[in-house]
């Protein structure tokens, strides 16, 4: 599917604008149907958005609010990606989202992978809004190179849900939703800013396999058109 790309001239402009288009995207779905669902990355780009989308009128309280992935750690973790919706999107009017976690207190990752299928299979599909990120090693969710799952996570026949990764660059064990879970969004965005992340993006459009830079995956064969974010 195609993909296209909306430049900003600073990360701020580009936060109002994106939390204005995702408001709009909720607030359709809620008109339709009642409800909306909106995944979202963790990282250090998403903030200013976070902070922007939290403070627009929406019927937040129809609202679900998961993560496309998550570190194996508890909430209070300062790398908890948990606590940065908490700290900055789970604030003023979004307060009354719906909020569910991926992360769960469970003796194994694979055990917590299974309870967050468990709960994130209620919140119906496909996801009204998913906004991905991109690190500098061309992942996108927690769908790493040289993943321990990245195979079966990029699989689109496996089936929606929440498995877990382990690779070099990724720190802690992780969760993470499945290629299925996420191409279909209503609205997939790709959320990258610096011109750094602009050269990743360029290396990724062009050819390679996507076990080196699984972004591609996404770029390549989401079912959705990719909403590429960007700003300096
Ligand atoms: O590990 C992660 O990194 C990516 C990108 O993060 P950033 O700090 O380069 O913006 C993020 O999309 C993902 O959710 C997160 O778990």
């Amino acid at each position: 599917m195609a993909s296209t790309l909306h430049s900003f001239a600073s990360a701020a402009d580009l936060a109002g604008s994106l939390a204005d288009k995702v408001a709009d995207t909720l607030s359709a779905a809620i008109a339709a149907r009642g409800t909306a669902s909106i995944a979202v990355s963790g990282g250090s780009t998403p903030k200013a958005f976070f902070q922007a989308l939290s403070t627009r009128d929406i019927a937040w309280e129809k609202v679900t609010i998961t993560l496309v992935d998550e570190r194996f750690v508890p909430a209070d973790n300062p790398r908890s990606n948990h606590l940065l919706v908490d700290a900055n999107l789970l604030q003023n009017k979004a307060k009354a989202a719906r909020f569910v976690p991926l992360y769960q207190p469970a003796p194994s990752v694979g055990e917590a992978a299974r309870l967050a299928t468990a709960k994130s299979a209620e919140i119906g599909i496909p996801f009204d809004v998913v906004i991905l990120g991109m690190g500098g090693d061309g992942h996108t969710a927690s769908f790493f190179p040289g993943g321990s799952n990245l195979a079966e996570a990029i699989d689109a026949s496996t089936p929606r849900g929440i498995i877990t990764m382990e690779a070099e660059g990724a720190g802690e064990p992780r969760l993470t939703f499945t290629f299925s879970s996420l191409e279909d969004a209503a609205l997939l965005v790709l959320h990258i800013e610096g011109e750094g992340k602009k050269d990743v993006l360029a290396k990724a459009e062009g050819s390679g396999d996507e076990a080196d830079m699984p972004i591609r995956a996404i770029l390549r064969r989401a079912t959705s058109p990719v909403e590429i974010y960007w700003a300096p």
